[in-house]
């Protein structure tokens, strides 16, 4: 089992501080998508200096569990037929959560039509003994849920609730979070180490990463777009 200290709020918040969360989301359906490889990721992340994880879905967080005891950010994704909100949007999941060792509990908290309130999604999680992370998609979803005592506010959601998503991650959101006082993840499109580190000075409290680091068909097809990008220049000359 990967080992930490974590033994109370203050261990949690110093554990996290300035440090990188590895999101462990696979593709949904692909190859990687099994809790046993979810969890050797999760290790694997942890051995490389990751101090805590993010894990969708409760049969990933019970296997993350049975392999450490590193904090987890745990969520649920849900496709609703009614509503756009995907992140944790109900009270039963944040149960769920909690139930099978979700230490954070992160959840949408986008102003758009949801089937719970944000604010009985945060009640439950806190009566569940949990610290919480609003996944905010700008500056107004961040300051409402600093307001009802969100834990960490996480740009997860920037860029997501319109088309096309943009290619780099929204630093001035981390930012000007910060600067209001929001002890921020910085989250979304942090594809290289070189972001990660610019993001920590612009006042992120911590920096999650998924995608470049546990998403192999991304990755590829980052380095495939390149190499076509580079052969298509070739034959245009520039
Ligand atoms: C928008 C949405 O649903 N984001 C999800 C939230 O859990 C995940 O699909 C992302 O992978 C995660 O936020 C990390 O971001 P990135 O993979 O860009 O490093």
């Amino acid at each position: 089992m990967v080992k930490t200290n974590v033994r109370n709020m203050n261990d949690l918040l110093t554990l996290l501080d300035k440090g990188l969360i590895v999101s462990c989301q696979p593709v949904p359906g692909s190859a990687m998508d099994k809790p046993e490889i979810v969890a050797a990721m999760a290790c694997a992340a942890l051995d490389g200096g990751a101090v805590a994880l993010r894990i969708e879905g409760i049969r990933n967080i019970e296997a993350v569990r049975r392999a450490t005891d590193a904090p987890v950010i745990g969520i649920i994704k849900r496709d609703l037929p009614d509503s756009d909100v995907r992140i944790t949007p109900w009270l039963e999941d944040v149960d769920a959560l909690s139930a099978a060792g979700a230490d954070i509990i992160a959840f949408d908290v986008t102003q758009r039509f949801r089937p719970v309130p944000v604010e009985a999604l945060y009640q439950r999680a806190r009566e569940a003994g949990c610290l919480t992370m609003a996944d905010a998609s700008c500056l107004e979803d961040g300051l409402l849920a600093q307001k009802l005592g969100c834990d960490f506010i996480g740009t997860t959601l920037s860029g997501y609730t319109q088309t096309p998503v943009p290619e780099a991650p929204d630093i001035a959101l981390v930012r000007a979070l910060a600067q209001a006082g929001c002890r921020v993840i910085a989250e979304g499109r942090y594809n290289s180490p070189a972001l990660a580190a610019e993001v920590m000075a612009a006042g992120a409290y911590a920096v999650t990463v998924g995608s470049a680091v546990t998403r192999i068909e991304h990755i590829c097809g980052w380095f495939c777009k390149a190499i076509a990008q580079n052969e298509q220049n070739k034959l245009t000359g520039f």
